[in-house]
């Protein structure tokens, strides 16, 4: 199925704020993300391969594969970071080459583990930067009590309330992680992308993350999400489809009991395991 680009286009100003949490009306009928027969070559390494992807309004995607499988390559393309070699992205109902990346990534909450906060900003005020799209606070810009009132309801959804006016350098790795979701939900976007979210968090902190992103996504029907990761313990239950990469290409893609299966995780990882899944979580063993 093709894409086709969506007439809203972006609006010219990321601090301006829609009303509601996330933006759940049915705009568009279309492909959030759409990657068709994409390559992408490095100093003459095929990093990706003829890999192709549609994530539409609802979907849960997880993106798994061994290190070096390609999986932040694909993911980078996806948060028009990147540009493809060969194929063609189209992020939102816009092609990249097409388009200003730079807006186009505003309406992307892209979740980066290694955010490069240097100034001892307080949560709320972490927060507050994803409207502006920007690392640290813009000088002078103050939010509207619309944004103020989103901070603090999205703080709440990932249960950092009480730690609202703690510094970022005070944060344990599993509150840095959600105040970073909250972060990127505040330009109202209509995908999630998540970079390993749960890396190096302790198993309180894991489940933790993993509960505020069930109840988010039940929160919002329309979002869809891209969540990387090497371990199946680390995806949430909600999780809808997924796509494992091996050297660069898919080498299964689909909902995600016809490819998190036995025989594809061992193929995948070139390691035999047995996979099982109990109460919606997945479980691999040797
Ligand atoms: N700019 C580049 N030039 C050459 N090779 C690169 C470049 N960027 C990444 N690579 C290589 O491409 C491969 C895929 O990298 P990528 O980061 O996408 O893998 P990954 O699946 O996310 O791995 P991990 O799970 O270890 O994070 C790796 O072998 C990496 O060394």
């Amino acid at each position: 199925m093709r894409s086709h680009p969506s007439r809203a286009a972006p609006r010219s100003d990321p601090a301006r704020k829609a009303p509601s949490l996330i933006d759940s009306r049915p705009t568009d009928t279309g492909p959030v993300l759409h990657a068709d027969d994409v390559d992408v070559v490095r100093d003459g390494n095929h990093l990706l391969r003829s890999v192709s992807l549609q994530v539409h309004p609802g979907q849960h995607w997880a993106l798994l594969g061994a290190n070096g499988a390609g999986k932040t390559t694909l993911l980078n393309l996806l948060g028009a970071i990147n540009h493809p070699t060969r194929g063609s992205v189209t992020v939102l109902g816009h092609r990249l080459g097409r388009v200003d990346m730079r807006q186009l990534r505003s309406y992307v909450g892209h979740i980066n583990p290694r955010h490069p906060l240097r100034s001892p900003l307080r949560v709320r005020d972490v927060v507050l930067t994803g409207v502006t799209n920007t690392t640290e606070l813009v000088p002078r810009w103050q939010p509207t009590p619309q944004q103020a009132d989103q901070a603090d309801r999205l703080i709440s959804t990932l249960g950092m309330s009480e730690k609202a006016q703690a510094r970022w350098e005070t944060l344990s790795q599993g509150e840095r992680g959600r105040t970073l979701i909250a972060r990127a939900l505040m330009p109202v976007p209509r995908l999630l992308l998540l970079d390993e979210p749960a890396t190096g968090l302790d198993l309180a902190a894991r489940e933790q993350l993993l509960t505020s992103l069930d109840d988010l996504r039940a929160e919002h029907p329309q979002l869809a999400t891209v969540l990387v990761t090497h371990h199946l313990e680390e995806l949430p239950a909600s999780t809808t489809h997924a796509m494992l990469l091996r050297d660069g290409q898919c080498l299964a893609s689909g909902e995600v009991d016809e490819v998190i299966t036995t025989d594809h995780i061992s193929k995948c990882f070139d390691h035999p395991v047995r996979i099982t899944r109990t109460d919606g979580r997945w479980h691999a063993r040797a």
